[in-house]
């Protein structure tokens, strides 16, 4: 991070958030970027970001560079440099790290960043044998050539590449793999239910009490985000089945108490001070104090759970217990997921032997945590998320005392983690 002067985030916008194969549908992840960049550009009033950095996780053949052609689509900054990463479930949060880390005090004062993810316009590619024979093909000069290598196609060579949502080195899905954790921790399907019933309620009043109007731009079809439900009960989610194992009569996480696969885009500003004057006054900012990326090694600890060892370091390398920190914003993979960070947080020999820390940091504050719900009610497009939760917890803070102090946690495929620790002015 940049080691002199302050960094800014300042609260951007996203679309709604809706279900894959619903409402946003008809929106690819370009599409579904060009609305918030373009919202946020508008904001600056003539001016422009210094630079632009975007992600998505679920790959395209059709663009490499995602963050330029949003730029280009949005027609609001054909001058402005624009990259794109990537860090599965943390991209946008890692965006703004980067970001943070090449501000400077003349060129590069200000820079939007975010993400998205359309999981309803995925694109179903070649598996790699039929590839190679494909470019074979186009490759023959000659019609004999070409009768020749048609002839070298073998029937299991002939396969589809679908994205999906499993992790590469052991083919489990990200709920299979939480599964496995939540039953390492011992993490019950009641208190499951409980605290996705919880998220649904607080993102319902988050709604109800405008919280979120000012944070979320609607899109030509979409007003709202369409996963929060006012139908959902303790009852209801009980009757759910087992999404992720569903043979061995344990299996405790059902749609109902994970974050369902969703369509949406969202934005970040990162700014040294300077460029923060650029932002219409009222925008609400936080310092950035410092982050910590976190990876372990998943077949053993679990593919989830870095962030558990990510944020006792960042705490304790500044000087701070859990009650030091107002607000914290923990992103909901799985309602499970949630449960076992806060476990392994409250479990003091976790902390010590696991994420190596001597400190005591104290008890852990339940009660400040995802105060308007989290990604199992609002929804996880998984580029957009980083930029989304960090949004909601600069508005968040915004609203209490100055020198207030918010965590922000997600976990991400790959068994890694990503935190920020931000400060209210
Ligand atoms: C680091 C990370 O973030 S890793 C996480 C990455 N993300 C993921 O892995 C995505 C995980 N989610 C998924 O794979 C899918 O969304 C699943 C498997 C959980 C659910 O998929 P689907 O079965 O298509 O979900 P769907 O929305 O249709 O819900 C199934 C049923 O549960 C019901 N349901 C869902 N949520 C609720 C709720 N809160 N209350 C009551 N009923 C509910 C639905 O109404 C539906 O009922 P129906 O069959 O009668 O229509």
């Amino acid at each position: 991070m940049r080691t002199t002067g302050d960094v800014w985030l300042a609260a951007g916008v996203r679309t709604p958030f809706a279900k894959v194969d619903g409402p946003l549908a008809g929106l690819d992840a370009i599409q579904l970027s060009v609305r918030v960049a373009r919202h946020m550009v508008d904001q600056l009033h003539g001016g422009l970001p210094d630079f632009f950095v975007w992600g998505h996780v679920v790959p395209n053949l059709t663009w490499s560079n995602i963050a330029r052609e949003v730029l280009m689509d949005a027609g609001v900054g054909a001058t402005v440099p624009a990259f794109s990463t990537v860090m599965a479930c943390g991209t946008s949060m890692v965006a703004a790290f980067e970001a943070a880390g090449m501000l400077n005090d003349t060129s590069r004062q200000l820079a939007l960043v975010g993400g998205v993810d359309s999981l309803s316009k995925i694109q179903i590619g070649l598996s790699q044998p039929l590839s190679d024979w494909l470019r074979g093909f186009q490759h023959a000069r000659s019609l004999g050539q070409k009768i020749a290598h048609a002839a070298e196609i073998r029937a299991g060579d002939v396969g589809l590449y679908v994205p999906a949502v499993t992790n590469r080195t052991t083919g489990l899905s990200m709920g299979e793999h939480t599964e496995i954790t939540a039953k390492q921790w011992d993490i019950g399907r009641a208190e499951q239910d409980a605290y996705a019933l919880e998220s649904h309620r607080r993102a319902v009043a988050g709604w109800d009490g405008g919280f979120f109007d000012d944070l979320v731009v609607p899109t030509d079809d979409v007003a709202s985000d369409t996963i929060p439900r006012r139908d959902t009960s303790l009852e209801k989610l009980a009757k759910l089945p087992p999404a992720f194992d569903r043979t061995s009569g344990k299996g405790t996480m059902t749609a109902g108490n994970s974050s369902l696969l969703t369509d949406g885009a969202a934005g970040l500003w990162v700014a040294t001070t300077a460029g923060l004057a650029k932002l219409p006054p009222r925008t609400p900012r936080a310092r950035l104090l410092d982050f910590e990326i976190a990876a372990v090694d998943f077949r053993v600890e679990g593919l989830l759970m870095a962030p558990a060892f990510a944020i006792p370091r960042l705490l304790a390398r500044n000087g701070l217990k859990y009650a030091d920190i107002h607000l914290w914003e923990i992103h909901e993979a799985f309602a499970s997921q949630v449960l076992f960070h806060l476990k392994a947080l409250e479990d003091g020999a976790f902390v010590r032997d696991k994420a190596g820390v001597a400190d005591d940091l104290g008890p852990f504050p339940r009660e400040r945590m995802n105060p308007h719900g989290g990604s199992v009610a609002l929804g996880h497009p998984f580029g957009a998320t980083g930029a989304r939760i960090l949004s909601q917890a600069i508005k968040e803070l915004d609203a209490l005392e100055p020198g207030s102090r918010a965590i922000v946690s997600i976990c991400t495929d790959g068994g890694q983690g990503t935190v920020a620790l931000l400060e209210r002015a």
